[in-house]
Parts: structure tokens; C-alpha cells; sequence
């Protein structure tokens, strides 16, 4: 791999401030999902080594929560600025770990950063109240304070920004905090380390563990020093540790899976829709949760939509994201392209047309080549799962509230688009659909002011934005009585 500065790319975990092998000698093998290389071996940790993180992180609370705001998110800026320093050579480890293109990369070097930045000014906001006293002689106020030790899990398809989202919250409020990385893209969370301890965040403060996730993350939802669980991927894990956490009664923040609807009106230009769509469907390969996973089109624009997007789908260049010019990089995995295929078997078994997707074309096993279907049904995999691939499906509408009980017909609730220019149909739609975030006539809707999360089984809290940090305070209500009687209070 080549870096400017090498010492980036790390192959061990990183626990209280030390870089250490696993004990019992394990390790694990990193691919290039575009090529099938290895890229590294990463440390499997024993579960006392997950105990002994905890326990660091525990220590190292008192001495992070007793620092000054505006001393902490000093530091949280200094790694802004090593973030932006090092983007190319952190944007190539993402790339060659994810697969993703590496403008993409690039792109979320530059988002993961800006939640570093914004949480270094939000920390200095987390204001307590002054409650007007109902009881005599007394002073009544709140007092925000950081719940303690956090555990970070997060996904493989933004490698980085999932977990600034969270740490950046989490160390602002006053939290050490413990990440653990998915083990197809750890690199990038090794480099974040590495960063952090150059931006003078003391050992234990910043860990990463790596090694079984089933292991690692039962022991941090059972460890009663752990106080919050921050977990961003698939909603049936997310079940799983909202389930596992209960023993010890933690906050758990779910960022789960989206299957995110995409209504076209009847009054729009369906070209411009068109394009917009494609954007929205084949970002990260289709692996976004914000992709549109259900493109829900008026009757009357449907064919000359269908037409403008497979023609701009057409021209989407697909290949290994290091080689310039390429839209889409590989799925992560092997099993990612049979889930595509059997998606887009199940659609066309169930009287689904294929009207683009050639399989042949892919340059290699783990890549999927952009695929159309129509006459999408609420039969059909392709409308129920999420499918985290470039397969778009396209069903056909006759009327707004045909389209927003369509919309809705999906046990996950995080993102919506709807394309119209009719005030009346945006806000019914606005109004009456079931997701944490909807956008109109946009494509993009994320960044740091922004609460980012899902309604319904799309996950629990909110990340970003004002209310990002409060999931990892504690509010503290204070009454100090006897204070004798004050005039006018
Ligand atoms: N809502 C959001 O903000 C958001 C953002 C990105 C991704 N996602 C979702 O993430 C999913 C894709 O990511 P993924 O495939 O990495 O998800 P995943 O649920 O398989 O894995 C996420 C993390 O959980 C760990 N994990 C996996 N199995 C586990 C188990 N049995 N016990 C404990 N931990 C386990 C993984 O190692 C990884 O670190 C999609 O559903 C996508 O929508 C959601
Ligand atoms: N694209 C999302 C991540 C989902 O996979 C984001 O903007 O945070």
C-alpha cells in the first residue's frame, strides 16, 4: 500500500494508547474486495483483551471529563486538522479496503471530518435549564454530564464517518470511547487511531478492538462499565445488542438498515428525475443505507423515466476505485453478489422485467453490474429487503395516496425522497410518510447539522446536529433547598 506516511496503516489494535497483537496469536486477513489481494492481518482479540479496553476506558473517563470543554474540543480540532492533512492517504486505505472510487473516498475523508469539527464546537453548547422553583426557598437546574464509557460498532460501507459521527459526539460530551470496527474495513479505523493520539487524545480515551463480532460485543453490552452502545449496521443486529444491553440496562443508539422510497410525481420533468434517482440509487455501489431502494413512479411520467434512467445507468462506469473515472467499485464480498443476484431472480421469477444488467460485463467476482427491473411487486425481495446492491426496482403508481401507502409498506423507516413541484402533494407526502428524514427534490440530505436516524425498526436516537450529542449525556436535576426566600423568584 503506498502512503505518504506509512505509519498510518496499522495492523493492530489499539488499547489504552498501546498497539497490541491478540493474545491468543489469532489473526485475520484484510482483502481488497477489487481485486481479492490481501491487504494486511488484523489482531483477533481474546475477550479479556476486550475486558482490559473497557477497563482503560473506564480510568481514562476521570481524567477526560475533568478536562475543560473547550480543552477537550482543542483536541477534537487538532484531529480535524490531521484528518484533512492526511485525507489522500486515508481516503486510499478506504478505498482499498471498501472498494469505493476514490473521489468517493475522498468525499467521505472530507464528511467523517466535518463531524469532528462540528462536535468540537457543539461540545462548548451542552447547556443545562434553570427550572423557576414550585418549592419554597429553592434553586431548580439541570446539569449535563457524560453517561461514561461508550462502545462503538459500526459498519463496513462508510468506514469512517460512521464512526466520527459517533466518537466525535461521544469524546466532545466527556466519553472515552471503545470502536469496534467491522473486520472488512478496520484499517481505516486503526488510521482514525493513530490520528487521535497525534492530536493529543490520552491513552484510553480513543481504543480500538478488533476480533470475533459476536464475542467483542457481547462482552461490551454485558460490562457494566460500559454505559452506552452506539451501533451502526444491519437492523437484525441492531435487535440482537438492544437485546444484550438490556441485562445492564444501557443507552443504546440503533442507526440501523434504510429500504428507502422514491416517489416521482406526475407534474415532474422525468429526466431530471431520472438522473436524480440514479444518483440516489447507485452511490457506494448501491451499499448506502440511504439508497433508493424503491423507485415508485407516477403513471404518467413512468415510461419516459424508466427510458432516462437506464440510459444515464448505462453510462456508469464500473471498476477497481483506484483507476480514475469509475462510478462503481466492487460489492464487499462475495456473498454481497449472490445476494444481488438472487434479488434480482426472485423479481424476475415473480413477473419482474429486466430492463438492464448484463453480468457478464463485471470485471471481477465481487463486482455487480448496475441492473434495472420493472413491475416491482410488494411480492418481491427486491421491495422488502434492503438490497445493498446496484439493483434498481421501479414500480408504478396512479395516485399520491397509492404512493405513500406504498412507501410506507416496509417495516424501516429511515430515509424518503419525493420528486414534485406541487407545494400541496409535498407536504401531504412530508407529512404522511413513516421515516426519520425526508428529502425533497434533493439527493443530498446528510451532514454534521443534520439529525441523521430512522423511525420504526430503522433504528433508535439521532446522530449529528444538536441533538447527536445528547446521546451520550446524562441530565442531572439538581434542587437546592434552603436557601432562604429570594425576592421576585
Ligand atoms: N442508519 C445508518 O446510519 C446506517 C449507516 C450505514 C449502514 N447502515 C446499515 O448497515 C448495514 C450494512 O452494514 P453491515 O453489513 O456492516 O452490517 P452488520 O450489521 O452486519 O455489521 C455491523 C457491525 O456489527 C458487527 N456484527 C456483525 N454481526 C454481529 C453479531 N452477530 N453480533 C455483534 N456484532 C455483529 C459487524 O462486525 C460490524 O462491526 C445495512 O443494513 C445499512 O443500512 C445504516
Ligand atoms: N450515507 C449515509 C450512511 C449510510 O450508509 C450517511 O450519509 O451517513
Amino acid at each position: 500500500m503506498k502512503l505518504n506516511d506509512p505509519r498510518l496503516f496499522r495492523q493492530y489494535a489499539y488499547i489504552d494508547g498501546k498497539w497490541v497483537h491478540g493474545d491468543g496469536g489469532h489473526e485475520e486477513a484484510v482483502i481488497d474486495p477489487a481485486t481479492g489481494e490481501t491487504l494486511g492481518h488484523i489482531p483477533s482479540l481474546e475477550p479479556g483483551q476486550i475486558s482490559a479496553a473497557v477497563a482503560a476506558a473506564d480510568s481514562a473517563f476521570v481524567q477526560w471529563r475533568a478536562l475543560r470543554v473547550d480543552e477537550r474540543c482543542e483536541r477534537l480540532l487538532a484531529w480535524y486538522d490531521l484528518l484533512q492533512a492526511n485525507r489522500e492517504d486515508l481516503a486510499t486505505i478506504m478505498t482499498l479496503e471498501q472498494g469505493k472510487p476514490l473521489p468517493d473516498a475522498r468525499g467521505e475523508v472530507e464528511y467523517g471530518a466535518s463531524f469532528v469539527r462540528w462536535f468540537a464546537e457543539e461540545g462548548k453548547r451542552t447547556f443545562g435549564q434553570t427550572i423557576p422553583s414550585h418549592i419554597p426557598n429553592a434553586a431548580l437546574g439541570t446539569i449535563k454530564e457524560p453517561v461514561g464509557v461508550a462502545a462503538l460498532i459500526t459498519p463496513w460501507n462508510f468506514p469512517l464517518a460512521m464512526i466520527t459521527r459517533k466518537a466525535a459526539a461521544a469524546l466532545a460530551a466527556g466519553c472515552p470511547v471503545i470502536v469496534k470496527p467491522a473486520s472488512e474495513t478496520p484499517f481505516s479505523a486503526l488510521a482514525l487511531a493513530e490520528l487521535a493520539e497525534r492530536a493529543g487524545i490520552p491513552a484510553g480515551v480513543f481504543n480500538v478492538v478488533l476480533g470475533d463480532a459476536a464475542m467483542v460485543s457481547e462482552v461490551l453490552c454485558s460490562e457494566e462499565r460500559v454505559k452506552a452502545l452506539s451501533f451502526t449496521g444491519s437492523t437484525p443486529v441492531g435487535r440482537l445488542l438492544l437485546e444484550q444491553c438490556a441485562s445492564t440496562v444501557k443507552r443504546v443508539s440503533l442507526e440501523l438498515g434504510g429500504n428507502a422510497p422514491f416517489i416521482v410525481g406526475p407534474d415532474v420533468d422525468p429526466k431530471e428525475a431520472a438522473l436524480a434517482a440514479v444518483a440516489a440509487k447507485f452511490q457506494t455501489a448501491g451499499q448506502d443505507c440511504l439508497a433508493a431502494n424503491r423507485i415508485l413512479v407516477h403513471e404518467d411520467v413512468h415510461d419516459e423515466f424508466v427510458e432516462c434512467f437506464a440510459e444515464r445507468m448505462k453510462a456508469l462506469k464500473v471498476g477497481n476505485g483506484l483507476v480514475s473515472e469509475i462510478d462503481l467499485g466492487p460489492l464487499i464480498h462475495g456473498r454481497a453478489v449472490e445476494k444481488a443476484a438472487s434479488i434480482v431472480d426472485d423479481a424476475l421469477s415473480k413477473g419482474a422485467t429486466l430492463v438492464h444488467g448484463d453480468q457478464s460485463m463485471a470485471p471481477g467476482p465481487n463486482f455487480f453490474m448496475p441492473t434495472l427491473v420493472t413491475g416491482v411487486t410488494a411480492q418481491m425481495k427486491i421491495w422488502r429487503e434492503e438490497n445493498f446492491a446496484p439493483v434498481a426496482g421501479i414500480t408504478k403508481f396512479s395516485s399520491d395516496d397509492e404512493a405513500i401507502e406504498l412507501a410506507n409498506d416496509t417495516e424501516y423507516g429511515l430515509a424518503a425522497y419525493i420528486f414534485t413541484h406541487d407545494i400541496r402533494r409535498i407536504w401531504k407526502m412530508l407529512r404522511a410518510l413513516q421515516n426519520g428524514m425526508v428529502s425533497v427534490n434533493s439527493v443530498k440530505m446528510t451532514g454534521p447539522p443534520i439529525p441523521f436516524g430512522g423511525v420504526k425498526q430503522s433504528g433508535l436516537g439521532r446522530e449529528g446536529g444538536t441533538s447527536g450529542i445528547d446521546e451520550y449525556l446524562d441530565t442531572k436535576y439538581y434542587c437546592l433547598g434552603g436557601l432562604g426566600s429570594v425576592s421576585g423568584s
